[in-house]
């Protein structure tokens, strides 16, 4: 038995929008709630929410249960933090903050087992297969894995091109606020100069071959990124749960 096929992965690659959910909450009730609504992917925020090993792991086990596939946000591109995440059977991961392609690639051999990369070699006692039930997990599951890597600073928009022609990076990420405070527009990511930014890097991304991911909050600018080849798309973020406490009350104060 082989691993699980990676269905996001599969439909990225077909080029197939594909919409999510950013979740920041550490919430186990929350991830289901947000896997059920119909998302394609929710993302586990573990850079800027306050997750663990082990909230990560509740959130992929209340996600097993629906639709949507389960995406982590690694804290760091470190070697030791995407090992435990993979063991746990994360098998889309988005790092944070690449700006070299050294650090790409670094972070590409991390996702991999040996053949393709340095992946430690521990995930037959893990939840990644099964404890122990998926037998071919170690031989099959470089094929799966979908590595997006952040392009979020002056630097990584200066290396993009050598960033996504590394090996093993499936898809870039952009990150417009952290891109914006880089430049020195901090907050302002509709500044002109951050826009041509991040379309600089579309279009670099766009040119290799590989997929392209970004998340707004603004429902105007969904169809704007979806024209602009963006397929990995992230719609808000668990978060929007004040702005639906606050229109309740909005609503039903006397
Ligand atoms: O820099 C960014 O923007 C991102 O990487 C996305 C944010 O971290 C996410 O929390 C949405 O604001």
């Amino acid at each position: 038995m082989p691993a699980p096929e990676n269905a996001l992965k599969t439909a990225l690659e077909h080029g197939e929008t594909q919409s999510g959910l950013w979740l920041t909450l550490a919430s186990g009730a929350v991830a289901e709630i947000a896997g059920k609504a119909g998302f394609d992917w929710c993302l586990i925020d573990a850079e800027h929410g306050p997750n663990t090993l082990t909230t990560i792991q509740t959130q992929l086990q209340a996600l097993a249960g629906t639709p949507a596939h389960p995406v982590v946000r690694v804290p760091s591109g470190e070697d030791w933090i995407l090992k435990q995440v993979l063991d746990l059977g994360v098998q889309t991961v988005v790092v944070p903050m690449v700006n070299t392609p050294e650090q790409a690639a670094q972070v590409a051999a991390a996702v991999r087992y040996p053949g393709q990369g340095s992946r430690g070699m521990g995930a037959t006692l893990a939840r990644a297969s099964g404890y122990g039930e998926i037998v071919d997990y170690m031989s099959s599951a470089n094929e799966q894995i979908f590595l997006f890597v952040q392009i979020e600073s002056r630097q990584a928009v200066e290396n993009v091109d050598a960033i996504v022609a590394t090996p093993g990076v499936d898809g870039i990420f952009v990150g417009p606020a952290d891109l914006s405070a880089d430049m020195g527009f901090v907050g302002q990511t509709d500044a002109p100069e951050v826009l041509a930014a991040i379309d600089h890097v579309y279009a670099r991304t766009k040119a290799a071959g590989k997929t392209i991911g970004t998340v707004v909050f603004d429902d105007a600018d969904f169809p704007v990124q979806i024209d602009k080849g963006v397929t990995f798309l992230g719609l808000g973020a668990d978060s929007f749960a004040l702005q639906s406490a606050l229109r309740t009350l909005a609503s039903k104060a006397p």
